[in-house]
Formats: C-alpha cells, sequence, structure tokens
C-alpha cells in the first residue's frame, strides 16, 4: 500500500482555478482563473507558470488538436492561439441572457467540446436560477443545445465505453449520469448517480479514472470523494487542508498523480504564510490508480 501524500504545489492565489487539464508531451497543467479571466500553463517541474488574459471570464479551456486551445469564456466559444496570444470567436450562446458565461467543459470521446453556464455569481454558488444550458460545440463549429435548466454547470466526463455521460450541476447537490450517445453527442434519460452528503459542500469539476470511478471535488466541503458510479457509492474521501476545491485531473508521469484547483477566501489577508494556501493548485500522490489523458478537440 502506498501512501497518500498531499502538498501545495503551486502556491498561488487564484480567485477561481479550474478546469486542469494535463499536456503530456510539454509535462504542464493547464487551466484558468476564472474571475480573473487567465488562461495558465504551470510546468511542475521547472515551476514556470505562463498566463495570457483574456477579455471575459473565462470558465473552461481544452486542448486542440490542431494546436493551440479552444476557451469557453463569457458566452463565446473561441480558439486561443498561445503563440500569438489571438483569440478568434467560433461561436456565441445565451444571447437572450447577457448575464450568463460559460463555466466547466470537457472534450467529449470523439472531440467535441461540451461546456455550460450559469448566470453570474452573486457570491459563491449564489445565482439566478435555471438560467444555464449546456451546449456542444462540434468539429464544424456548429452548436447544439443538449438540455437548459441549468443552475450551475459544472463537472463533466464519460465513461470508458464512452456510454454514459456524467454530470454536475452544482446547485442540486448531486452528480448525475447521462445516456450518451458518442455518434451524435446527444444526451438522454438523465438520472442522479450520487447525492452528496451534508458536510460534502457542492459537487463542482470531476474527472473519471483509469477504473472507470469518479473523483469530484467539493466546494465548500474541503474534500475530494470518489465514486463508483456502478454502485452509486462513496468509496473514498481524499480531505485537504483548504475548503474550496473546484476541480481535479490526473497528471505527472504515467497520469498516477491528481492535481486539484481551488478558489480562495478574499478575507484570507495572512495567506502568504499559510502552508497550505486557499487558491494554489495541490498535487495528491500514491492514490495507487491512474487517470485517462485528456482529448483534444477535434476541428
Ligand atoms: O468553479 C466553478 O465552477 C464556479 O464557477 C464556482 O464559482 C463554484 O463552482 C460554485 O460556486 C460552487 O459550485
Ligand atoms: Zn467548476
Amino acid at each position: 500500500m502506498s501512501s497518500i501524500k498531499i502538498e501545495c504545489a503551486l502556491r498561488e492565489r487564484y480567485k477561481i482555478g479550474e478546469s486542469p487539464s494535463w499536456e503530456e508531451k510539454e509535462g504542464t497543467l493547464l487551466f484558468v482563473d476564472i474571475t480573473d479571466k487567465m488562461v495558465c500553463r504551470w510546468n511542475p517541474k521547472t515551476g514556470e507558470v505562463q498566463s495570457i488574459s483574456l477579455e471575459a471570464p473565462v470558465g473552461s479551456a481544452v486542448l486542440r488538436k490542431s494546436g493551440g486551445y479552444i476557451v469557453a469564456m463569457g458566452n463565446k466559444f473561441a480558439t486561443l492561439n498561445w503563440k500569438d496570444k489571438t483569440v478568434t470567436t467560433l461561436a456565441c450562446v445565451d444571447e437572450d441572457k447577457p448575464n450568463n458565461r460559460f463555466n466547466d467543459g470537457k472534450v467529449d470521446p470523439e472531440g467535441r467540446f461540451v461546456a455550460g453556464t450559469m448566470s453570474q455569481e452573486i457570491r459563491p454558488a449564489v445565482v439566478e436560477r435555471s438560467q444555464g444550458s449546456l451546449f456542444t460545440l462540434y468539429p464544424d463549429h456548429s452548436v447544439v443545445k443538449n438540455f437548459d435548466m441549468v443552475d450551475i454547470s459544472n463537472g463533466l466526463d464519460w465513461s470508458l465505453d464512452y456510454k454514459t455521460m456524467y454530470y454536475i450541476d452544482s446547485l442540486t447537490l448531486a452528480v448525475d449520469a447521462l445516456d450518451y450517445d458518442v455518434k451524435t453527442g446527444k444526451t438522454s434519460n438523465r438520472r442522479t448517480l450520487y447525492k452528496l452528503e451534508k458536510d460534502e459542500g457542492y459537487p463542482d469539476g470531476m474527472c473519471i479514472d483509469a477504473e472507470g470511478k469518479l473523483w469530484v471535488a467539493c466546494f465548500n466541503g474541503g474534500r475530494v470523494i470518489r465514486i463508483d458510479p456502478e454502485t452509486g457509492k462513496r468509496i473514498q474521501t481524499l480531505k485537504l487542508p483548504i475548503e474550496r476545491p473546484t476541480s481535479c485531473c490526473f497528471g505527472g508521469q504515467d497520469f498516477s498523480e491528481l492535481y486539484v484547483t481551488s478558489a480562495c477566501d478574499k478575507t484570507d489577508e495572512n495567506w502568504n504564510t499559510h502552508q497550505y494556501v486557499a487558491g494554489g493548485i495541490y498535487r495528491i500522490t500514491g492514490l495507487g490508480v491512474k487517470g485517462m489523458p485528456p482529448k483534444a478537440f477535434a476541428g
């Protein structure tokens, strides 16, 4: 049995760190700071962080097969060219809802980018309800709305056989499962997989591991939990030294390390003296399970 180690690997104070994904060939972690409108790329070996500022809050950033990234920022899907820092809009959503913005997103097994929206938060986890929707950006840059009536569209990932999409609307306090038609990208038959317990806070970002189990970051719950989708049961709890983990992904050598982004509490004046910084990025090793490499947008 290896022993689990949790460390604050990037001692920065991102307001809402989110959307982590590991780029194997660079050995870097891509993530965003939603509130500070930044896409960042961090090399844990050298400690170097590169970042690009965008003009709107950015909910998620994903890899693109042809190079660069796709971002879901403000109410737009856009390409981001890392070298010359140019952003090119591909499509707009929710044009009738000026207070909406994109939140979490991920590339599906076929290379489509699926991302959801929400009304801008009044304070953490408080929004005008039912304003969000879940959208798919296809490789030909067309956009389809999967469903609406979402409060805070958040974590998502797919089962290893691609037949199920796991999805979180944070304010339902649940992790849901939907049938996924991987040929078309259509979802159906949404049902609750796991209901969070009282002290587990809000479900936020999540990722699947190589055993088909889900790792869910619990915002205000100070933990990441592992769920078995077969049974709908929680099988592991990783207690963290911070209250607001936001999302997680596997990375590092052979995808054997879990990276967890977090959000910071602005009232904490003494953050610099703390070993564990709220808003920092955490690395968890010794879990004895590996993750899946992220997919890249095909268009
Ligand atoms: O990280 C995100 O996805 C949101 O934009 C956050 O603000 C939190 O998730 C939310 O407050 C709790 O669910
Ligand atoms: Zn989130």
